[in-house]
C-alpha cells in the first residue's frame, strides 16, 4: 500500500510520521507533498519519507491520499489534482468542516473519508473521529482505521454532523485545556512562583488529574467532590467558578467550534 499525505504542516506531518513508522507501510511507501519550498526542504531531512514537489509524480501512485491542507486551500488543491486521481483511490480529509459531498464533487471521486484528528496525535495520544461515504467498503474501512490508529485512538461516527460536533469537543478541545493551563500558569506567576515552578505545579496537576480520571469510571463531578472539603479551599474556587458561570461558558465555547465547523462546510462547498 502506498499512502500520500498532501500538506506537511502540524497534522499532515504528524500523520505522515506515525504511518511511516508503523508496521503497515514499507520504507518510502509514505509519500508526502507540500507546496511550500521551505516545508519541502524540512521534509527532505526525514529520510523515511519519499518527498515530492509535483502532484503528477505522486497522486497517481497512491492508494490512500490524506488531504491535510487548510480548508481554504481545499478547492484550489482539488482543482489541480482531480485529473490525476483514479477510481479505486481513497481520500481521507483531515480538514475541519469540508464535507464529503464537496470532496466528491471537487475530485469527481466517490471514496471519501472525513476525519477529525487532534493535536495530541503528535505524541501518539490523538483522538480521530471519522465517517466515510457509502462507497468505502468494510475492508477498506478497517485499513483506514488501522492508519488512523497509528496516531492514537479513533472513533467511527455515523454522520458528518457528528464529525462537526466532535470538532467542538476533541478536535479543538486540546486548545481549551491549554487555555485552562495558561490561566493557572498566570495565577501561579501572580502568586509569585518562578516560571519554572509555575510550570511544574501546573503540569503535574493536569497530568495527575487526567491519570486519576482514567483510573476509574468515576465522573469528573465525583472527583471534584473528592478534592473539595466542606467549607474548604477547593469549594471556594468551585463556587467562584459557578458564580462566574464558567461551566456554561465552556459549553458555549464548544458549541462555537461546532457551529464554526458547520459554517466552514458551507463556505467551502464546491462551485
Ligand atoms: N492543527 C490542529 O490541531 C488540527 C487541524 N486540523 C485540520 O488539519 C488541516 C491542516 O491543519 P494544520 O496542519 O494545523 O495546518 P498547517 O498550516 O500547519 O499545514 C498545512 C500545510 O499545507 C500546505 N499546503 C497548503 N496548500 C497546499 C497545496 N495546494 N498543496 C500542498 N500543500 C499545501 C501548507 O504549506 C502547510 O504546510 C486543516 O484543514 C485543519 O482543519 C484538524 C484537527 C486538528
Ligand atoms: O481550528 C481549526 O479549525 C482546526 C480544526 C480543529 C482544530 N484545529
Amino acid at each position: 500500500m502506498k499512502v500520500l499525505v498532501i500538506g506537511g504542516g502540524n497534522m499532515g506531518l504528524t500523520y505522515a510520521e506515525a504511518i511511516a513508522n508503523s508496521k503497515f507501510l514499507k520504507d518510502k511507501d509514505l509519500m508526502i507533498l507540500d507546496n511550500s519550498k521551505e516545508k519541502t526542504e524540512e521534509l527532505r531531512k526525514r529520510s523515511h519519507f519519499a518527498v515530492f514537489e509535483k502532484l503528477e509524480d505522486c497522486v497517481p501512485a497512491a492508494d490512500v491520499i490524506f488531504i491535510a491542507v487548510k480548508p481554504y486551500h481545499a478547492n484550489a488543491l482539488m482543482e489541480t489534482m482531480k485529473d490525476l486521481t483514479s477510481e479505486g483511490q481513497i481520500f481521507i480529509s483531515l480538514m475541519a468542516g469540508v464535507t464529503i459531498a464537496a470532496i466528491q464533487e471537487g475530485l469527481n471521486r466517490k471514496k471519501v473519508v472525513r476525519a477529525m484528528p487532534n493535536l495530541p496525535a503528535q505524541v501518539g495520544k490523538g483522538l480521530t473521529s471519522f465517517t466515510a461515504s457509502d462507497e468505502v467498503s468494510r475492508l477498506e474501512l478497517s485499513t483506514i482505521e488501522n492508519l488512523l490508529d497509528t496516531t492514537g485512538r479513533s472513533v467511527r461516527l455515523d454522520t458528518e454532523n457528528d464529525i462537526d460536533a466532535s470538532t467542538g469537543i476533541s478536535g479543538s478541545g486540546p486548545a481549551y485545556i491549554f487555555y485552562f493551563m495558561q490561566s493557572m500558569l498566570e495565577a501561579a506567576l501572580k502568586m509569585g512562583f518562578s516560571k519554572h515552578d509555575s510550570r511544574v505545579l501546573v503540569e503535574q496537576t493536569f497530568a495527575g488529574a487526567v491519570e486519576l480520571f482514567s483510573s476509574s469510571d468515576l465522573d469528573p463531578e465525583a472527583w471534584m467532590n473528592r478534592v473539595a472539603s466542606k467549607g474548604g479551599t477547593t469549594r471556594a474556587a468551585l463556587d467562584s467558578m459557578d458564580d462566574n458561570n464558567v461551566k456554561e461558558m465552556i459549553k458555549e465555547a464548544a458549541y462555537a467550534a461546532f457551529n464554526r465547523a458547520v459554517e466552514l462546510g458551507k463556505e467551502y462547498q464546491n462551485g
